[in-house]
């Protein structure tokens, strides 16, 4: 603390060196308020502890007048001492009227040159003739030696002195304007020191401030009589009363002086109150404000290395004061590492040059780890030689606004890559924005619909009644989408799936509409597909079974609500097979195909013609008026299908078997219906093919029998209750047995023996045909061997099922059984059916080739029946044919058959096969066969097949 140690009463240091006087004690009521201790500086003179505070190497001032000079270095608080500048001057000069007075008779004066009142002299009446002196006594010595005129100083000081230095000459002749307003100051850059000492100052008591006045501020008389001294003291006590007098005078000013100073420090308290809770309003408004604006704001003293923060920079930072040091390190450590050079560079940058602002953003990571984004700027305020000395600035989280950035750049993305068309309108509904998927879905530029309304890609096929449904819809739920139909610049009209949305702007006003469209050309084409795929049979593109079904179930409805009658036509083509193993699947798909359009050419509209899969087909007839109407439709879709088909360079001739139910005689539902009219047609087949049958409820008993009879024959094959008969071949030209054929026989517990005729195709059907034909080939070779070891040598015939050729293990299977026989393969014939060997000829001729290198003969059985083209058959490495029973039957009697069997005969030969005609019952038909030198032949005129045990007879006997 810079004090004045020369200048009472109002301070200086005693011999003792402790400071005392008027403002000591001040100062000591300071200390005691603010329970610290000022280090006075009792050294220096006063002129430099002046320069000291300056420097900052002093920080205070104990008692000091408020000059603008000093002003510069130090801010003041109110004056805590009042006393007047009055003029002393020798007792013997007139009396001094102010200092305009002084200036007019040209008077010199003696100033304290380090007070105060110089400067103010020096300020306000620069025509003053100034002395500077050093010190007020040696003002006052200049002035009583009669080197200079006056002294201009503090009342208070002045008398002291003049008391202490025995200078009685001088006299207190005139007062000044000025005042000596006494306060405490501190250096500059300490300013919140300031409200501190203030405070304490305020909270001097009046009776303590009296007390210090009447101490340091009195007249005293001396106890003792000195009579030698009389006459000066009397002197002196003139003086003191001429002081005195002066004194009451200047008391009664000083008391009104207070008192206006008083009210209007009252009144400045009051206003400092208000400013001060306004402040402190502002102050958390700041606060406040910083807080939602997420901005905080910097100090740094760059000198004292001091950071200052506000509380949003620590909520900011994640930080607390105490936890945080208030650094420049510990704030770039709490910078994200990788940006920590950036932050670094910056800040190097704008401290060194000052054209540079401070401006980064970078990343934080706060104590618990979380990441934040802040933006900082910063300005530096420099000192006279450009250094910098202070940096503020302020830091503002921006982490959500770069995420709502980082959202609206991929929400833009999103849109600009989308596949999905988009179109944003504003509310008025003119379009405003597009993205490049709408330019390639359209055909319009971007420039070209903006401003423009979205219906300039409308096509026309939708009626206002569609769009007025359509912006109801929006309008009530904020969003629709449905199926539109536009058009492109191009003016090609195509199917888009729309969906739009309302946007609302925060007042829940309308701000936007939303388009997001897909052109779906190709999924509706694909959906039609699909729909074809699903419902339509593909080569004949009628409908297919699950169609039949709905379409069928539909009719069984309307049927029943209005009252009418249903017939469903169950339609098996005859031979088909045979025409599509023959030609080939191109043909057998023409042939189909000619077929759906020759069954729907006889049929109404209204009717439905179905596909339900390889040779079968339906047909929905609603509401036939009578059952005579059914048949005639059925029997004119029969003659038409009977009529030669035309397929490329080939003419085919099928037919068809057409069973009926219809509803609600023969069912009410689309199970039993389709049941039933299913059962008629196998009768219709079971018939001779070629016609129909109504369904009849004894057809639901012969399938009742057909499943009874299936379960039987699956017992039969558990319980070996087959047999095998054996038909000789005879040799004509011989008159010999030359082999015979193996054919089975059903030994049933009850029916006694059954045909094969009348379970093989149920066999064949069921799949039991396997394991029965696996047993009839190990018996054949088994009984053939037996044969053979009683010295007859008879090849033996074994009938191979279609499944059984078709087998792939077949070639195994035959050489197994005949080794595990023990029976030479030159004793096994195999026949197989010209429809089996016409089924898949390449895979066939491999077959018939494997199991002729075995040795074993391969015939062709039922000759003529089938498709048999030449050409294949000639590839076939085959031994014999067998002329099918049905034209040796009726050879005789029939040209036509005669000349097959004739040709059949001849075309053998002429392919080096041996022939048998099978059938032969007749002396007629033998002749005829023996004519045409047909080798053998098989038939009741010989012999009907033969129990194993009577074949041994009948062969000894002939
Ligand atoms: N896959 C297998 N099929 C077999 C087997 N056993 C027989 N069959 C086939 O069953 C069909 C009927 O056979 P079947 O009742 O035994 O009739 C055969 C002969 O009895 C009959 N035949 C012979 N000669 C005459 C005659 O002069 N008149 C006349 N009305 N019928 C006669 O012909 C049948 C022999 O035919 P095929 O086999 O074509 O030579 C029949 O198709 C048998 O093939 C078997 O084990 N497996």
């Amino acid at each position: 603390m810079a004090v004045d140690i020369d200048w009472a009463p109002f301070e200086y240091i005693d011999e003792e060196m402790h400071y005392r006087g008027m403002a000591a004690d001040y100062i000591r009521l300071v200390e005691e308020r603010l329970n610290v201790q000022f280090n006075v500086d009792k050294e220096r003179p006063w002129p430099q502890m002046v320069e000291a505070v300056k420097a900052r190497d002093l920080d205070l001032f104990s008692c000091v007048v408020k000059t603008p000079a000093r002003e510069k270095y130090a801010i003041f608080t109110k004056p805590y001492l009042s006393f007047p500048m009055v003029i002393v001057t020798r007792n013997d000069t007139d009396f001094i009227d102010g200092v305009q007075d002084l200036i007019d008779h040209k008077r010199s004066v003696s100033v304290v040159k380090s007070y105060a009142s110089h400067d103010i002299l020096v300020e306000n009446h620069p025509e003053l003739r100034i002395a500077p002196a050093k010190t007020v006594k040696l003002g006052l010595e200049a002035v009583a030696h009669g080197k200079t005129d006056a002294f201009i100083g503090n009342l208070a000081v002045v008398g002291q002195v003049m008391r202490e230095h025995g200078l009685t000459n001088l006299s207190v002749s005139g007062q000044t304007p000025y005042r000596f307003e006494l306060a405490m100051a501190v250096r500059k850059d300490w300013q919140p020191l300031v409200p501190i000492l203030q405070k304490a100052l305020d909270d001097i008591t009046q009776e303590e401030r009296d007390q210090i006045f009447n101490r340091w501020i009195r007249v005293e008389f001396s106890q003792k009589i000195d009579w030698s001294s009389i006459a000066y003291y009397v002197l002196a006590a003139f003086a003191a009363l001429m002081i005195v007098v002066v004194w009451n005078r200047i008391l009664q000013r000083e008391i009104d002086h207070r008192k206006k100073t008083e009210a209007f420090l009252n009144n400045e308290i009051q206003q400092r109150e208000k400013a001060e809770e306004r402040l402190t309003r502002s102050r958390e408004s700041l606060a406040h404000a910083q807080q939602i604006a997420h901005i905080g704001n910097w100090d740094w003293d760059i000198q004292a290395g001091d950071l200052e923060w506000s509380d949003e920079i620590y909520r900011i930072f994640g930080q607390t004061p105490q936890a945080f040091s208030a650094t420049y390190e510990a704030f770039l450590n709490a910078v994200h590492p990788d940006d920590r050079q950036m932050v670094q560079d910056a800040v190097k940058s704008a401290l060194e040059n000052p054209d540079v602002d401070y401006s980064v953003e970078h990343r934080v990571i706060r104590p618990d780890g979380e990441e934040r984004i802040v933006y900082e700027l910063g300005d530096i305020r420099r000192d006279a030689s450009g250094a910098p000395v202070l940096m503020r600035g302020t830091v503002q989280d921006v982490t959500d606004f770069r995420k709502t950035e980082e959202s609206l750049e991929l929400s833009r993305l999103v849109i600009e890559n989308a596949s999905e068309a988009i179109v944003i309108t504003n509310k008025k509904g003119l379009i405003v924005d597009i993205n490049p998927a709408y330019e390639q879905v359209t055909g319009y530029a971007r420039a070209e619909v903006l401003g423009q309304d979205p219906s300039i890609t409308s096509s026309g096929r939708h009626d206002k009644a569609f769009y007025q449904e359509m912006w109801k819809t929006l309008h009530e739920t904020g969003c629709w989408s449905g199926e539109i139909w536009d058009r492109r610049k191009s003016g090609e009209v195509f199917p888009k799936w729309l969906s739009i949305n309302i946007i609302r702007d925060s007042r829940n006003e309308i701000a936007n509409y939303v388009g997001i469209f897909t052109d779906i050309t190709h999924q509706k084409a694909t959906e039609e597909a699909l729909e074809q795929m699903a419902f339509y049979d593909a080569l004949t593109k009628l409908p297919n079974r699950t169609l039949f079904r709905e379409r069928l179930n539909r009719e069984i409805v309307i049927s029943e609500r209005e009252n009418q009658k249903v017939a469903v036509l169950f339609i098996d083509l005859d031979r088909f097979k045979y025409v599509n193993d023959t030609f080939g699947h191109d043909i057998g798909d023409e042939l189909l195909i000619e077929v759906a359009a020759r069954i729907t050419d006889n049929l109404r509209k209204s009717d439905v013609v179905c596909r339900l899969g390889g040779d079968e087909f339906t047909v929905i007839l609603n509401n036939p008026k009578t059952v005579e109407d059914i048949g005639k439709i059925s029997e004119e879709i029969i003659h038409s299908l009977q009529r030669a088909f035309k397929l490329k360079d080939h003419e085919a001739f099928i037919g068809a078997s057409i069973g009926i139910a219809t509803y609600p005689d023969n069912g009410q539902d689309f199970e039993t219906l389709t049941k039933n009219a299913d059962l008629a047609m196998y009768q219709a087949k079971d018939a001779g093919r070629g016609t129909y049958r109504f369904y009849s409820e004894e057809m639901n008993a012969k399938s009742a029998f057909r499943l009874t009879m299936e379960a039987d024959l699956r017992r039969a094959i558990e319980e070996k209750q087959f047999t095998l008969f054996y038909q000789p071949k005879v040799e004509i030209a011989k008159n010999r047995t030359a082999g015979m054929e193996a054919l089975i026989r059903w030994n049933h517990p009850k029916k006694g023996m059954v045909s094969p005729a009348d379970f093989i195709p149920l066999a064949e059907e069921t799949g039991l045909i396997v394991p029965m034909g696996d047993w009839a080939l190990e018996t054949a070779c088994r009984q053939t061997k037996e044969l053979l070891d009683k010295g007859v040598a008879l090849r033996v015939a074994v009938n191979l099922s279609t499944k059984q050729f078709q087998d792939p293990g077949l070639l195994d299977k035959v050489k197994k059984t005949l080794s595990e026989a023990g029976l030479p393969s030159q004793y096994l014939e195999l026949e197989i059916t010209e429809s089996i060997a016409m089924q898949d000829v390449e895979e066939t001729i491999a077959t018939v080739e494997a199991l002729r290198q075995e040795g074993i003969h391969i015939s062709i059985d039922d000759f003529g029946t089938g498709y048999s083209s030449l050409s294949y058959l000639k590839k076939f490495p085959l031994h014999s044919l067998k002329v099918d029973q049905s034209f040796v039957r009726d050879l005789t009697v029939d040209s036509d058959d005669a000349a097959i069997v004739e040709s059949v005969i001849s075309m053998a030969h002429a392919m080096g096969l041996s022939v048998v005609a099978e059938g032969v019952e007749t002396e007629e038909q033998l002749a005829f066969i023996r004519d045409r030198e047909c080798a053998q032949v098989q038939g009741y005129f010989f012999s009907k097949p033969l129990p194993f045990e009577q074949l041994l007879d009948y062969v000894n006997a002939n």
